[in-house]
């Protein structure tokens, strides 16, 4: 009998607003952001950072533009409080940035806390105490009157704590922690005991922030939880709203949405997510689903990569390609009817529009992205990718009609293969299927136009034998196709025709791409040469080289 039992599980209590407001709300500007990577995300790593690392991850938070840095734990162990000091002695916190710190609802952790932040200009002193239901009957073994006690010491040593250094000035914030897990009314009952004690003012705001410490709902019941809180909290002019919700059903980013939906001033979250068990809220994705909104997020996301190099080599915790928005993957694409879009919609966008490309809600070269990874072939590609792909790598624009016949070509490579296909590779079976061949190679040639008529004198080596050949056409090419119907014995006619200038720094050549009837069977040839006469010569011997190889 398997384990799996559904029946163990309850259903999470779920609240419901009846007047809930905040489906009708619109996201139109950044929250208050706070990084809470150095505490939170730290706390879950295996193996916690060193001082050097913290240090290092927090100058990439101020670069990135963070103005409130929760920074640890600093009455949590020597390493905290030795982090938060080099912070404050080595003047490392610039001037437009407030330092969090957490600490629990207990007189000598808060006293160590206060130790561990003496000298510093500003900071924000975050204290919590768990209030849920589980944790009131299992772990403190108090009922809803116990709980409010420890909340209100917790904020009256807090703010005693503050007295004893009035250089700094200081900023309170209160969670009740597992809010989830609480009864929303007794959550903000709480929170109202805490805001009794601190008096905020609009001049001198708290915080009092709401976490999903566990997620356990749709994002929907979080936000009607938000809004009635944001509702019910005194002094609402005088605090600020925050939350910080954890991913455990893979929601935090939509619950954060829909939470400042709902009123919230403020957002806790870490970089890619990182945090307790499945994670925290990923600013970045938040930050950037308001970029793509033609939201300013108020981070400096456009160097992102150098910043992402630091956070994953101190977390240890590699991105996954396709994490939203910074993924190596997110935006490449391998299908055929996307890579069509893409390239259609590319070729016309124009740089002072808004961008509006399919499949790319944003242009990748905003976060430093080239449009190398943009389209990539495998089996799953169509002619749309494998003519993108060599366009942008060798100019080579594909006319329609090949696009169609090479991508057949491309299409049994990859399906034998299984693997990604790359331009350079696309460029040598472009060559190998249509280029010239060693046994039909043209020599020299001489052209004479007289009475609107062109005469041709080439000389070939055809399977190493010297062969000359002569006429005259209505145009050049006419006149080749003569001469080699009449030497070879056969039948040619052009089909299609097209050329183009290969653009390249190092040259100005010409590639041209012909499709011939030979005794009415259609052979391709390409060519290029330093003039288009040349190119469309080649791109006929080819044709005709290759229909050769065919019959022999
Ligand atoms: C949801 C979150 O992320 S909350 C943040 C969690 N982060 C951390 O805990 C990381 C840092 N913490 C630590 O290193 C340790 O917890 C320390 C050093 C701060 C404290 O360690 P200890 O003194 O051993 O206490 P511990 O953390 O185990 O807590 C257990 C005790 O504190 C009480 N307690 C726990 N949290 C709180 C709180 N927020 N406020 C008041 N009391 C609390 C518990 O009831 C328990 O009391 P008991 O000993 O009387 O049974
Ligand atoms: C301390 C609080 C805010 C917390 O980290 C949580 O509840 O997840």
């Amino acid at each position: 009998m398997s384990g799996f039992n559904h029946q163990k599980y309850r259903p999470m209590p779920t609240f419901k607003l009846a007047d809930r407001k905040w489906p009708d709300a619109d996201l139109s500007h950044a929250p208050i952001w706070c990084s809470v990577d150095l505490r939170d995300g730290n706390q879950a790593l295996i193996e916690p950072m060193s001082v050097e690392q913290k240090l290092e991850m927090f100058s990439s938070l101020v670069e990135l533009g963070f103005k409130q840095i929760e920074i640890g734990f600093p009455s949590a162990s020597q390493t905290e409080f030795e982090f938060c000091r080099r912070l404050i002695d080595e003047n490392r916190i610039p001037a437009d940035v407030t330092i969090q710190v957490l600490v629990q609802a207990r007189k000598h952790l808060i006293d160590k806390t206060y130790e561990a932040l003496s000298g510093v200009t500003k900071a924000i002193i975050h204290v919590y105490n768990s209030t849920s239901i589980v944790q009131r009957e299992k772990v403190f073994k108090l009922d809803k009157a116990g709980i409010i006690d420890i909340a209100k010491q917790g904020a009256q040593w807090v703010m005693e704590g503050a007295v004893a250094y009035p250089q700094t000035q200081w900023q309170f914030q209160y969670s009740p922690e597992s809010f989830t897990g609480t009864e929303v009314d007794f959550a903000v009952t709480v929170c109202n005991h805490v805001i009794d004690i601190w008096q905020p003012t609009p001049q001198r705001p708290c915080i009092i922030n709401l976490p999903a410490t566990v997620e356990t709902n749709t994002p929907n019941v979080f936000a009607d939880q938000i809004e009635y809180a944001s509702r019910h909290l005194k002094h609402r002019q005088a605090v600020k709203l925050s939350v910080h919700t954890h991913n455990d059903r893979g929601c935090a980013v939509a619950a954060s949405e829909m939470a400042l939906l709902a009123g919230a001033d403020r957002i806790e979250g870490t970089i890619l997510g990182n945090g307790e068990r499945t994670g925290n809220m990923d600013i970045i994705t938040l930050a950037m689903n308001l970029y793509s909104q033609g939201i300013d997020p108020e981070l400096n996301l456009g160097s992102i990569e150098q910043h992402l190099e630091v956070f994953e080599r101190c977390t240890q915790l590699p991105r996954h390609p396709r994490h939203p928005w910074v993924g190596d993957l997110v935006y490449t694409a391998f299908s055929g009817s996307h890579q069509d879009a893409i390239k259609k919609c590319l070729a016309i966008q124009k740089d002072d529009q808004p961008w509006d490309i399919a499949y790319l809600p944003i242009d990748p070269a905003d976060l430093g992205r080239d449009y190398e990874a943009v389209i990539r072939v495998n089996s799953q590609s169509g002619k749309g990718g494998i003519a993108y792909l060599l366009e942008r790598e060798f100019g080579v624009r594909l006319p329609r009609w090949l696009q169609i016949k090479f991508s057949q070509i491309v299409q049994k490579v990859t399906d034998q293969s299984g693997r990604e296909v790359s331009g350079e590779l696309l460029y040598e079976l472009l060559w190998q299927h249509f280029g010239s061949l060693a046994n039909y190679q043209l020599t020299s040639y001489n052209i004479k136009n007289a009475d609107e008529q062109t005469a041709i004198d080439a000389l070939l080596k055809v399977n190493d034998e010297p062969l000359t050949i002569q006429a005259t056409g209505g145009g050049a090419l006419e006149a080749l196709c003569l001469a080699l119907s009449h030497s070879l014995d056969c039948q040619i006619n052009i089909k299609q025709y097209h050329e183009h200038a290969l653009q390249s720094a190092a040259s100005a050549e010409a590639i041209c791409y012909v499709e011939a009837e030979i005794d009415g069977v259609s052979s391709i040839g390409i060519g290029r040469s330093q003039d288009v006469m040349g190119a469309g010569f080649q791109a006929i011997i080819s044709a005709v080289a290759h229909r050769a190889a065919a019959i022999a």
